[in-house]
């Protein structure tokens, strides 16, 4: 394994001087920082956004699913797609299906803790505190993935977990997201859930899991709001059987196939 980031700036040190999690997400930057951005100004990009050490890059892989950690306004006693909700089970099921690879954000992050790379730690301190990587190796993980797969389908699992992932992820990948399925699930399901999931988790405890419920809540709606707006939003209930809820999965995915 090697390091993703080669940069000399820590993006985790950049994310701590421009963002404290336990705060509501910023909203957008001032018009005179975008127009910045826009122009490339990866002076002003570093601090404005955190994530502004990226190339632009513009990668040809088709579009790819997002699996998403979702949220509902308004609906607070349930958390769609959040931690434990079940969506790597059912994506696992896609897979075996309709042949996507299955990108688990969370998954790609826990190898790098496992290899001890670079950030290795400072990745496991986040996950321990149930916080969001920064997206600068988030989606150079995934990046990476994609890049060496021979497979031109993808299901990212769990991400993007904040409007920051997702702009990151468009913008280094230059793909969007043919469609976001978020699963709809109570919040005592979801503890029960991951307190029984029995992996070895770091973050499968009470203490960790009313961290993420909250850090979720806070970042999520946004994302869902933009995927909303553009129509590409699908609600799961994730309640009953892992084959019952794949009933509900399996319909968007063969309606995908005919698309192309
Ligand atoms: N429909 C279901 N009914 C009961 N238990 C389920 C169901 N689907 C998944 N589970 C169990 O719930 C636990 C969490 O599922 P899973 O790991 O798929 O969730 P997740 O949304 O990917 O979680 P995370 O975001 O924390 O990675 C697992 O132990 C899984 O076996
Ligand atoms: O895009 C991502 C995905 C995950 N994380 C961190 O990992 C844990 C576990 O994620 P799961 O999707 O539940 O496996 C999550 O709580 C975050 O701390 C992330 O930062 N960014």
């Amino acid at each position: 394994m090697f390091d993703v980031i080669s940069h000399s700036i820590n993006p985790f040190s950049i994310q701590k001087q421009n963002e404290d999690q336990n705060e509501e997400p910023r909203s957008r930057p001032p018009r005179e920082e975008r127009e910045r951005e826009d122009r490339g100004d990866v002076e002003a990009r570093n601090f404005t956004y955190r994530i502004g050490f990226f190339q632009q890059i513009i990668h040809s892989q088709p579009a790819s699913i997002h699996i998403e950690d979702l949220e509902i306004i308004d609906h607070r006693d349930t958390y769609p797609g959040g931690p434990g909700s079940g969506k790597g089970t059912q994506c696992a099921k896609i897979v075996e299906t309709f042949g996507f690879k299955h990108l688990s954000a969370g998954d790609l992050l826990r190898r790098e803790i496992a290899c001890n790379s670079k950030y290795g730690s400072t990745i496991l301190n986040t996950i321990k505190e149930g916080r969001i990587v920064p997206s600068e190796v988030t989606v150079k993980l995934i990046q990476r993935e994609m890049e060496s797969s021979d497979n031109h389908k993808f299901l990212i699992d769990g991400f993007p977990r904040s409007e920051e992932n997702r702009i990151a992820f468009e913008r280094i990948m230059g793909a969007e997201p043919n469609i976001v399925l978020f699963f709809d699930c109570p919040e005592e399901e979801m503890v029960k859930r991951v307190l029984s999931r029995n992996q070895g988790r770091v973050d499968d405890n009470l203490d960790t899991m009313k961290k993420r419920l909250k850090v979720f809540e806070a970042w999520n709606l946004p994302v869902i709001n933009y995927y909303a707006e553009k129509g590409k939003l699908h609600k799961i209930s994730a309640l009953g059987t892992e084959d019952e809820i794949f009933e509900q999965v399996r319909p968007l995915f063969a309606a995908c196939e005919v698309i192309k």
